[in-house]
C-alpha cells in the first residue's frame, strides 16, 4: 500500500548540483518534506555541476512548496525551475483531429471536397442509413456533459469540466480506436441538454453522457434512449455499475460468500449509487441499504421530495432500519461509496461483518483512504490509478461502446452491461485473484476485446444489433 502521496499530482524538479553534492542529501530532503521521488533523469553532466530532472510525487500544493523549500535548503543544490507535470500534459488541451486523406492537388481537393463530395451527399440523402459507410457516424461518439457532477468536484461548470471530458475522448482513442469529441454544454436545463443532444446525434454512433448531476441525469439519458436509435450511456451510472459488479463477483469469490447472503452499504445515492444499487439488485443482492449526508439511512415511513430517495427507499433496506451512514454499516459485508471524501471512519469499519470489502470510488480523493482502511478490511478497492483494485468506469466505458458500435447496436441495455461485468471479471484467473487484485489492470490488453465480444453477442442476443460482425456469423 502506498503512501499518502498522490501519483495524480507530480511535479518535476530541474536541479543543478554541484559535484560535492551526494544525491542521497536531495533524496533524503524530499523525503522529509513528504514527497515520493518517481524518476530521475541526467538533463546534463559537467565537470562542477551536473543537472537532473527529478520527478515527485507530492500531496497538495503546501507539500510541493515545503518540498521545493527543503531542496533549496541543501548546501550545492540549485533549483532551476520546478513545473507540475499534470498541468504540462494539458498545455493546449489533450486532444486534436485529424484527416485521414491527404489533399495534395487539386485533383484530391475535388475528391474530398466539391464538386466529388456532393455524389456522396446525394447517396446519403436517398439512404441515411449509408452515414454509418460514407461518415465518420460508425466509429464517433459524443462526451456530453453540462459540468454539473465533475468527478466528486461537483458543479463547477462545462469549462473546467473539459479537461476531464477531454481525458474520456482520449480514452476511447487510446483504448479501443474510438474517435470521440467532448460536448460541454452551457445549460443545466434539461429538455434544453435533451434537444441539443437530439440535434447533434447525426454525426456520432453513439452517446456518452458524463458528470450530469442526479436527479436530472436520470430524465435526460431516459429520453434520450427513447428519442434516438444510437446508443445512450450515462457513464457514470452504468460504466461504474459495470466495473463495480465485476469487482464484486470477484471480492466475493476471495471472502466465499454469495450475492443473495450479504448486505451492502451505500454512501452517495446520485448518478452513480442508484445504478451500482440496481445493477447489485440485478444480481441478486437482497439486502442493500443506502444512506446520503442530507437525509441520513433511506428508509420508508419518511417523504422524500427527491424522487429518488423515494424509490430507493421503497426498494432497498428490508429491514427499514433508521440513522445515519455510521449506524447503517453495522453487520454490513460490503461498503461501496460513490459520494465524497472521508465520510467514513476506522470505528465504522470496525462494525462490519467479518472480512469487510470496502469500495470506496469517490474521485478523486475516496470515502476512506486505503492506508487508513487497510488494517481493517479484507478487501479494499478505490476508482484511483495509484492504489490497487482500480475500480473506474474506464475499465467499461471503452470496450462497451467498441462492441456497440461494431454492431450498429441501436442501444446498451441490461443484458450488455451483465454480460460486460462478467466479461470482466473472467479476465482475473483463479490462480492470479488474490486481495489486491480482483480487477484487471486499466493496461491489460484484454479488456477492450473481451468487453466488445460479449456486448456483441448479448446485442445480437437481445435485438438490438443492426449489424453482425463477420466473426458473430
Ligand atoms: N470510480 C468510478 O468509476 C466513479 C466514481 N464516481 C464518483 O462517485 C461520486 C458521485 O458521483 P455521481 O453519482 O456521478 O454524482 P451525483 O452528483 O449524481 O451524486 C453525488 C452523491 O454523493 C453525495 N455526496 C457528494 N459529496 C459528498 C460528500 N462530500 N459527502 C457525502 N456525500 C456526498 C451527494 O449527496 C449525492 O448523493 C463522485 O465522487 C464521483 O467521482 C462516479 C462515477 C464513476
Ligand atoms: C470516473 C468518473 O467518471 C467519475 O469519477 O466521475
Ligand atoms: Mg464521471
Amino acid at each position: 500500500m502506498k503512501s499518502q502521496t498522490s501519483g495524480s499530482y507530480t511535479i518535476v524538479l530541474r536541479l543543478e548540483i554541484e559535484q560535492n553534492v551526494a544525491f542521497i542529501e536531495i533524496a533524503n530532503a524530499i523525503h522529509e518534506a513528504g514527497g515520493e521521488i518517481t524518476a530521475v533523469d541526467i538533463v546534463n553532466s559537467g565537470k562542477l555541476l551536473t543537472t537532473r530532472d527529478i520527478t515527485v510525487s507530492v500531496s497538495n500544493s503546501e507539500n510541493e512548496a515545503a518540498l521545493i523549500e527543503s531542496v533549496r535548503n541543501v548546501a550545492g543544490v540549485k533549483v532551476v525551475n520546478f513545473s507540475d507535470r499534470t498541468f504540462l500534459m494539458h498545455l493546449g488541451g489533450k486532444l486534436e483531429i485529424q484527416s485521414k486523406v491527404p489533399i495534395k492537388n487539386r485533383d484530391d481537393l475535388s475528391h474530398v471536397y466539391t464538386p466529388g463530395v456532393a455524389r456522396v451527399c446525394m447517396a446519403l440523402h436517398h439512404d441515411p442509413a449509408k452515414a454509418y459507410s460514407l461518415t465518420i457516424k460508425r466509429n464517433t461518439v459524443a462526451v456530453v456533459t453540462d459540468g454539473t457532477a465533475v468527478l466528486g468536484l461537483g458543479d463547477i461548470g462545462p469549462i473546467a469540466s473539459m479537461p476531464v471530458m477531454e481525458g474520456k475522448a482520449m480514452l476511447f482513442k487510446e483504448m479501443a480506436g474510438i474517435d470521440s469529441f467532448p460536448i460541454c454544454l452551457n445549460t443545466k436545463n434539461t429538455e434544453e441538454i435533451i434537444q441539443i443532444v437530439k440535434s447533434i446525434a447525426p454525426v456520432f454512433g453513439g452517446i456518452n453522457l458524463e458528470d450530469i448531476s442526479s436527479p436530472r441525469c436520470f430524465e435526460i439519458e431516459e429520453r434520450l434512449k427513447q428519442e434516438l436509435d444510437i446508443p445512450v450511456f450515462h457513464d457514470d451510472q452504468h460504466g461504474t455499475a459495470v466495473v463495480m459488479l465485476a469487482g464484486l463477483i470477484n471480492a466475493l469469490k476471495i471472502v466465499n460468500k454469495r450475492m443473495e447472503d450479504i448486505k451492502v452499504v451505500f454512501s452517495g445515492i446520485g448518478a452513480a449509487g442508484v445504478a451500482c444499487t440496481k445493477m447489485l439488485m440485478a444480481a441478486g443482492v437482497k439486502h442493500i441499504v443506502g444512506a446520503t449526508r442530507s437525509v441520513g439511512i433511506l428508509h420508508r415511513g419518511e417523504n422524500y421530495s427527491n424522487p429518488i430517495f423515494q424509490w430507493y427507499a421503497d426498494h432497498s433496506n428490508p429491514d427499514n432500519v433508521t440513522g445515519t451512514l455510521s449506524d447503517a454499516m453495522l453487520d454490513a459485508d460490503v461498503f461501496i461509496g460513490l459520494s465524497g471524501p472521508n465520510v467514513i471512519s476506522v470505528e465504522d469499519l470496525k462494525k462490519m461483518a467479518p472480512d469487510p470489502i470496502v469500495f470506496a470510488m469517490a474521485n478523486p480523493n475516496p470515502e476512506i483512504l486505503p492506508e487508513v482502511a487497510e488494517p481493517y478490511v479484507r478487501v479494499m478497492a478505490t476508482g484511483r490509478s495509484d492504489y490497487p483494485n482500480q475500480l473506474n468506469n474506464v475499465l467499461c466505458f471503452p470496450g462497451i461502446f467498441r462492441g456497440a458500435l461494431d454492431c450498429q447496436a441501436t442501444a446498451i441495455n441490461e443484458k450488455m452491461k451483465l454480460a460486460a461485468a462478467y466479461g470482466i471479471a473472467s479476465i482475473v484467473q483463479d490462480d492470479e485473484r488474490n486481495e489486491q487484485y480482483i480487477i484487471p489492470s486499466v493496461f491489460n490488453n484484454r479488456i477492450v476485446e473481451v468487453v466488445r465480444k460479449k456486448v456483441i453477442e448479448a446485442a445480437i442476443e437481445t435485438g438490438v444489433a443492426r449489424k453482425i460482425p463477420h466473426e458473430f456469423v
